[in-house]
């Protein structure tokens, strides 16, 4: 790769503390706001401030709508998200409107907190843009909020973040920078989730793994969206499939696609016996066919994922190839 390349830094503070979250939220909040709305579906944050419970995946719009009128009838003036990529997408939904400033306390490893990309369903469809105003301004990472997320769904999303650092290989805006940010994330992720599979309870993993998913974040905010998020995201908008389990689905296929364009450091972070040892060793979900993706729902998938394909993958995607990867990954059949 060329040296020659420009890069955005995206500004954001970063706090990063295990049992931390109720000491260090308070201020975190002050510095930005005193009128907070509490976006979660937990009762044990902030007490007293304004507080919206309603969290659904993808962001529905009338969802939304609820949101920013709860935020508008209690005049707040910062948003403080405690949750997954849901409870941070939809904070970002209200701040996109009314540029309030978010606090993210992410609770999965979606990596939602670290990226300025927004997305929000309507009608089956799902709108994704990136604006400077849903960039939380401040996170609030404490691993001890992930012990209590169930192995499986730790698993598939850490997956999720894996994939961020994937796709940011030969995503639009992929460089040297956060190409490096995406290997460090995979050496991170693949020593932290097999901790969690062996040790749920043991805080090592997680603090492993949610550094590595802010890693993958800032890489895929900085990288862009490649194939590999084009297709997740049809699938999660247009099927409405659960969006963790369809990233760690959908990933084997993509690298087996673009294999030519994962370079040797990626594959050396990885370690011995790559991503297909990896997946073995934690129990990765396999096939979407189990996760409400139908086989007759392919050519549809098809359809509307080859005019979003990114310039510049690392080889030409066709319906032919697409609607093998695809009915490969709804059968769940062995990644080569
Ligand atoms: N804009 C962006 O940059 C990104 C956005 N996303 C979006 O985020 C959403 C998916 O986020 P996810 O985190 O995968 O799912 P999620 O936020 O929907 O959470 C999945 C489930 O886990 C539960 N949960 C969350 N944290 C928990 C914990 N610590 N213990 C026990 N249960 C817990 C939730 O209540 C929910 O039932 C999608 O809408 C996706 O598009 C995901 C990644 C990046
Ligand atoms: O697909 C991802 O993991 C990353 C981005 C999104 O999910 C964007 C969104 O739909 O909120």
């Amino acid at each position: 790769m060329s040296l020659t390349f420009t890069h955005e830094t995206l500004p954001q503070r970063v706090v990063f503390a295990a049992h931390e979250m109720r000491e260090r939220l308070p201020a975190e909040v002050a510095r930005l706001g005193s009128r907070p709305m509490v976006i979660s579906t937990r009762d044990d944050v902030l007490p007293g401030a304004a507080h919206f419970r309603e969290v659904v995946m993808h962001v529905p719009a009338d969802v939304a709508g609820r949101a920013r009128g709860a935020a508008a009838a209690e005049d707040v003036d910062v948003l403080v998200s405690v949750g997954g990529g849901s409870a941070t997408g939809l904070a970002k939904a209200v701040a996109l409107t009314t540029g309030l400033p978010i606090v993210a306390v992410p609770t999965t490893y979606a990596g939602s907190e670290a990226t300025d990309v927004w997305g929000m369903t309507e009608n089956g469809h799902k709108t994704t843009g990136s604006d400077r105003r849903v960039l939380p301004r401040t996170v609030v990472y404490d691993p001890s909020l992930t012990l209590t997320l169930p192995v499986d769904l730790s698993v598939a999303s850490g997956l999720n973040a894996l994939a961020h650092c994937v796709d940011s290989m030969w995503a639009p805006r992929a460089d040297p920078i956060n190409q490096a940010l995406a290997v460090e994330g995979v050496r991170a992720l693949s020593g932290g989730l097999p901790a969690i599979v062996r040790q749920p309870q043991d805080l090592h993993g997680r603090e492993l793994t949610l550094y590595g998913a802010h890693l993958a974040a800032v890489a895929f905010a900085s990288a862009g969206s490649g194939l590999h998020h084009k297709i997740c995201h049809v699938l999660g908008g247009m099927f409405g499939l659960p969006h963790a389990q369809t990233h760690a689905v959908v990933l084997p296929y993509v690298m087996e696609l673009n294999a030519r364009g994962v370079p040797d450091r990626l594959a050396d972070a990885f370690g011995p016996g790559g991503l297909a040892r990896l997946r073995a060793e934690v129990g990765a979900p396999r096939a979407l066919r189990d996760h409400g993706f139908r086989e007759q729902d392919i050519p549809a998938a098809v359809e509307a994922i080859l005019p979003v394909v990114p310039a510049g993958n690392p080889v030409p995607v066709t319906a032919g190839n697409l609607t093998a990867l695809l009915r490969r990954a709804w059968a769940g059949e062995e990644p080569r």
